[in-house]
């Protein structure tokens, strides 16, 4: 790899110059809780315990505030030259794929089989690619697909190759009609008509086949899977394509690999996965980048790869860009996020945000690292690595094989031995055995990081922790799309797990605060690596808060200032400016006001009930009283999705979730109804109690499910129809 400095930047930073209003805003807001705390210190004499109670939750949110402001203060967008690579180098370096599936029932195999065909056609030398699969399911099925997939692989990688195809998982390209271009428009309609029909057999051989229907000529692949439970077999490792390079086409090698797990042997969910793939890949193809993803989340934009290349490779020193982030961007979203999952305002503003500070958090998917600084740890950042062989060995194992290829890459040898990687079987099955990280550094110090359920939050912060930085790479069209989980218990699920990995990440010996202090994170990267980790700590305040207006009505008490009194604007002003803020960032992303709606409703939801949930299984776990499981989001084919009536409605299962956000309806309208027969309740009580009704109103629909709509609907229609327009007519 020549680098050949006389050319142009590979990337460039794009100044960021309209901030200066929102920064503005946003310092009026939290000047304005200030004077609020401030009012609120001076009349506590008079206020009683409820009064205490809100200051107490109005600091927090104070705090949050300003943990919001932190993270977005200083944003950084860079933008990539991907034409200029070939310019710049003759040779472009390898990468390794990772995509990861644990179960063929939650994750369909066909699902798994179109994220990987999208990674096998990306626009990329094939001859520099190879693709890993984590089955964490064990499961046959998977196996098979990705075996039938790679036959079609031989058609489909052409074909897009050929006709510069777009989006290259099938499912989607083959979801609506050819677009003809002028030239060879006899020919492609030829092809596209046979590929469509390929697909449509490797489909149902899939479907057949999760029917329990494999043919026989698989009997002795399958030999392996006999006798397997989920979680009690050896490591099944198969090498279902390989580049040998000899083919006119080239299609990028094709590895299935299903770690040992043992029901004794802890196995680290997602985390213990990726380091499998780690090791992997390290003894069969080692190459210094490595790009993973979720079984869902294919491939949307066949650049990528280039154009990540151009951020790894694009800067004086690696340390700028340890890894390279997209976000996490979906396809087939429901319109105006009903469920608050799809975080586009919220990437959008703190992951620009973080750009400007260390970087980007790590999303588990999407992403691209390399491999020397997974293999390395905060204790040898710097120094230049003299490992004994001893040393090595309780780093990386006792793996010769591995251990090669990991000085390899760490002392930055550009020379990559290739090997003919199915003699590379057993050692690969070696490091992927659930004894092989025993006395090792994986899962500490080095690699994906165990004992958070945000593996993917905590991983990231151990880099960040060694002093490095992170870049954020947002692409038009979207780097790669997934699935959203889709329902109430779905998404709340997912809240959960989250809240959980994060209060466990903050709390854990590599948390964000001891890693300000021991290592060698930067304070404004601590505080907004806090905005997400204090998300279950959160939810004790939303739901004290959420409760107050309630009990004023009931106690005949207050917690805001009188209408008369001449702090009333304080609370009032607030509320206002804040809506209008977050509203005003929602319309300037592109989104509606429905959506605006939707998410700070979910964010009252999902705070009072998910994250209160996370809270408990952290505080079960520390007292020994339970473990955590990683519970699967359910990735649903789309046609499913579909038919059910209406994707968008909140729908409701028999989880003890639901059980805070319904008692808050009832009581809150118990509340109002006697607030209102009573001519001295407050306004400010009045409104409150009313906004926590509208927030939570979808578990209002639990009584007379399917007839109730939802308000806010009805008060934008009639406002429109029945108000504005008259009104507008009228002047
Ligand atoms: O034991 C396990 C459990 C999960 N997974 C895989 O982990 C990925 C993420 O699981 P999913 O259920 O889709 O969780 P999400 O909440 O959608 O995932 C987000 O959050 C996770 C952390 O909670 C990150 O790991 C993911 O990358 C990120 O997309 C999927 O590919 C799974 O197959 C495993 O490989 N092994
Ligand atoms: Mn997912």
């Amino acid at each position: 790899m020549a680098r050949n400095t006389l050319h142009p930047p590979l990337q460039e930073r794009v100044p960021q110059n309209n901030n200066t209003l929102h920064r503005l805003v946003e310092c009026v807001i939290l000047f304005l809780l200030f004077c609020l705390l401030l009012c609120r210190l001076v009349l506590l004499p008079h206020g009683g315990t409820v009064w205490l109670v809100a200051s107490l939750c109005e600091s927090w949110f104070t705090f949050v505030w300003f943990l919001f402001m932190n993270a977005k203060w200083t944003p950084a967008v860079y933008k990539t030259y991907p034409d200029r690579l070939t310019k710049r180098f003759d040779d472009l370096p390898a990468v390794d794929m990772f995509v990861t599936t644990a179960d063929p029932k939650l994750e369909p195999p066909i699902v798994t089989v179109n994220t990987v065909l999208s990674m096998l056609a990306v626009d990329y030398p094939a001859e520099k690619l190879a693709c890993y699969v984590s089955d964490d399911g064990c499961s046959p099925i998977t196996f098979y697909s990705l075996v039938e997939a790679s036959k079609f692989a031989k058609l489909w990688v052409p074909f897009c190759k050929k006709y510069n195809v777009e989006v290259r998982a099938p499912f989607v390209y083959f979801s609506s009609e050819p677009r003809y271009s002028s030239a060879s428009a006899s020919d492609f309609a030829i092809d596209w008509a046979k590929m469509k029909n390929e697909y449509e057999e490797l489909s149902s051989r899939i479907e057949n086949a999760e029917k329990s229907y494999i043919p026989h000529h698989m009997n002795d692949e399958f030999a392996e899977f006999l006798n397997t439970g989920r979680k009690n077999h050896p490591t099944i490792i198969k090498v279902i394509w390989e580049n040998k390079g000899d083919l006119g086409e080239s299609i990028p090698h094709l590895i299935y690999v299903s770690r040992e797990k043992r029901p004794k042997h802890p196995h680290h969910f997602k985390a213990g996965a990726m380091n499998v793939l780690t090791r992997v890949s390290g003894v069969m193809t080692n190459a210094p980048f490595m790009l993973n993803v979720d079984c869902d989340m294919f491939v949307n934009n066949p650049k990528v790869i280039l154009h990540g290349m151009c951020l790894l490779l694009g800067f004086e020193k690696d340390v700028h860009s340890a890894f390279v982030q997209t976000p996490q961007q979906f396809y087939g979203a429901l319109k105006d996020d009903p469920f608050g999952n799809q975080l586009v305002v919220l990437q959008k503003k703190v992951g620009v945000g973080m750009t400007g500070i260390q970087g980007p958090f790590y999303g588990g998917t999407g992403c691209f690292h390399r491999r020397k600084i997974i293999y390395s740890s905060s204790q040898d950042a710097g120094e230049k690595n003299k490992h004994t062989r001893n040393e090595l060995e309780r780093l990386y194992g006792n793996s010769t094989e591995l251990i090669d290829s990991a000085t390899q890459v760490t002392s930055g040898t550009s020379k990559v031995v290739v090997f003919d990687i199915s003699s590379r079987i057993d050692a690969a099955k070696n490091v992927a055995s659930c004894t092989y990280e025993l006395n090792t550094s994986w899962g500490e110090e080095i690699g994906w990081v165990y004992g958070s359920m945000t593996e993917d939050i905590q991983t990231g912060l151990r880099i960040h922790s060694m002093g490095l930085k992170s870049k954020y790479m947002v692409l038009d069209p979207p780097a790669f799309l997934g699935s959203a989980p889709v329902g109430g218990p779905s998404s709340l699920t997912q809240y959960k797990r989250w809240a959980t990995g994060l209060l466990e990440v903050l709390l854990g010996r590599q948390g964000p605060l001891v890693a300000l202090f021991k290592k060698r994170l930067t304070v404004r990267q601590c505080l907004a690596y806090l905005l997400i980790n204090v998300w279950a700590l959160r939810s004790l305040f939303e739901l004290c808060y959420a409760l107050i207006p309630a009990y004023c009505l009931l106690a005949n008490a207050s917690f805001v200032p009188k209408v008369s009194d001449r702090f009333f604007f304080l609370p009032s002003s607030i509320f206002i400016l804040y809506n209008a803020y977050t509203l005003a960032e929602y319309l300037e992303c592109g989104l509606s006001f429905r959506a605006w709606w939707n998410n700070q409703r979910m964010l009252r939801i999902t705070s009072t009930t998910a994250w209160l949930f996370g809270l408990l299984s952290v505080i079960l776990k520390t007292l020994g009283l339970s473990e955590n499981v990683f519970e699967v989001t359910r990735k649903d084919r789309q046609d499913d999705a579909a038919a059910e009536t209406d994707p968008s409605r909140f729908t409701f299962d028999e989880s003890p979730m639901f059980v805070p956000g319904a008692a808050l309806v009832l009581i809150h309208l118990s509340a109002l109804a006697v607030g209102l027969g009573r001519r001295t309740a407050g306004l400010g009580e009045l409104l409150g109690s009313l906004w926590v009704v509208l927030s939570f109103w979808p578990f209002g629909g639990f009584s007379r499910k399917g007839e109730l709509r939802d308000p806010v609907d009805c008060v934008v229609e009639s406002y429109y129809t029945r108000l504005l327009v008259p009104a507008l007519c009228f002047t």
